[in-house]
């Protein structure tokens, strides 16, 4: 029998520092995300980030913290409920990090007689840290515990058609009563040795969007690639104003360069230029969580109005809206009637 597992990112199991930091910990010793040899992340993580990010995130997620708990969990599993009621096959839920795992969704899974899987990575762009990392857990939690099963996995879906008409109503939706001077998608940033390594050819990525016009194997695991992908299809599609749009990288963590533009940097810049009314859009995430309800919608219009803007807004993920909601039960009812995945 067939079923589907959806996984996102996951969140600590409260907003104290107490339980971020071993979420935190899980996080940050993945290989996918600090990417440096053990022993080195050992010490990067554990001695040094550890020391003080618990405290600093945990008052960040305070100020998203929903009644129910994380906006990331809630809004994941308010969509899980939702596609369930689109299809037949047994829906599971589960986190890459934090306490709701992949093996315990795989489980429930399994216990519905489920023994082939569609595994989707709750993420449009691919990258190593985000639908790689997701894939990998996937298949060795798998391997290890469900030998039995078989897993498919669901393509990044950054410029699939219909998502692109999905992404760009919400967006048209959110611009509906602002008059804007200028649109931002702000993009989940990677340190650039990120794209060098998802490179296969070793040679094509140059990060500066010169090889993006080549025709490559690289662009699908080129996270940059694939963000600046989606930005021009909703650009199309709602046939924007080029002058009018940009995109931008946020979230980065210190150290390594990170792709740029930096979307703080971006905030200041676009102030300055004048442009008093900015709307932002942040693609890279399929439901709200900290990193777009308190770095953008909260820091970043601080940042902005202190630069000399005026008015700003942001423009909600998709969340479990309707039509996100049915495009995702249509992708999965589609696997399952004739195992076409879409492109
Ligand atoms: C778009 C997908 C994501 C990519 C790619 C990604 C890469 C990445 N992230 C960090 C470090 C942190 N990210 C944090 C939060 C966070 N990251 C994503 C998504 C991607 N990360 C989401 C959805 C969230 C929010 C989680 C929530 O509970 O709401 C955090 C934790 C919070 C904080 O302390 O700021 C860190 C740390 C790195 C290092 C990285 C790539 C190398
Ligand atoms: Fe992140
Ligand atoms: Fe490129």
């Amino acid at each position: 029998m067939k079923g589907v597992l959806l996984v996102n990112l996951g969140s600590p199991d409260s907003p104290t520092p107490k339980d971020v930091k071993p979420y935190l910990d899980e996080f940050l010793m993945d290989e996918r995300v600090i990417d440096v040899p053990k022993l080195f992340r050992n010490l990067l993580v554990r001695g040094i980030i550890l020391q003080t990010r618990p405290k600093k995130s945990a008052e960040a997620y305070s100020k998203i913290w929903w009644d129910e708990g994380s906006p990331l969990i809630v809004i994941s599993e308010r969509f899980t409920e939702k596609v369930r009621k689109h299809t037949k096959m047994p829906v599971a839920l589960g986190m890459r990090y934090g306490s709701m795992s992949i093996k315990n969704a795989l489980q429930e899974l399994k216990d519905k007689g489920v023994d082939e899987v569609l595994l989707v990575p709750l993420y449009p762009h691919y990258a190593m840290s985000s639908y790689e990392t997701v894939v990998v857990k996937a298949m060795e939690v798998q391997q290890t515990f469900f030998p039995e099963m078989h897993l498919t996995t669901l393509p990044a879906f950054y410029k699939n058609s219909d998502y692109i008409k999905v992404l760009s109503e919400s967006i048209a939706e959110g611009l509906k009563d602002f008059e804007y001077d200028h649109i931002l998608f702000s993009y989940h940033g990677i340190p650039e040795r990120h794209i060098r390594k998802s490179d296969p050819t070793k040679f094509h990525c140059k990060i500066d969007g010169n090889c993006c016009k080549v025709n490559s194997v690289a662009h699908h695991t080129c996270y940059r690639h694939q963000c600046y992908d989606t930005t021009e299809l909703v650009k199309e599609h709602l046939d924007l104003p080029e002058d009018k749009v940009s995109s931008s990288f946020q979230s980065r963590l210190a150290g390594d360069p990170w792709l740029k533009p930096y979307t703080d940097f971006e905030f200041e810049r676009l102030a300055k230029e004048g442009k008093k009314r900015l709307a932002v859009i942040t693609p890279a995430f399929v439901s709200d969580c900290l990193e777009t309800l308190e770095e953008i919608a909260m820091e970043g219009k601080e940042q902005f109005e202190e630069a000399g803007g005026e008015h700003y807004i942001h423009i909600p993920c998709l969340n479990d809206s309707d039509a996100w909601v049915s495009l995702m039960a249509q992708w999965v009812n589609e696997w399952e009637a004739k195992k076409t995945l879409p492109v």
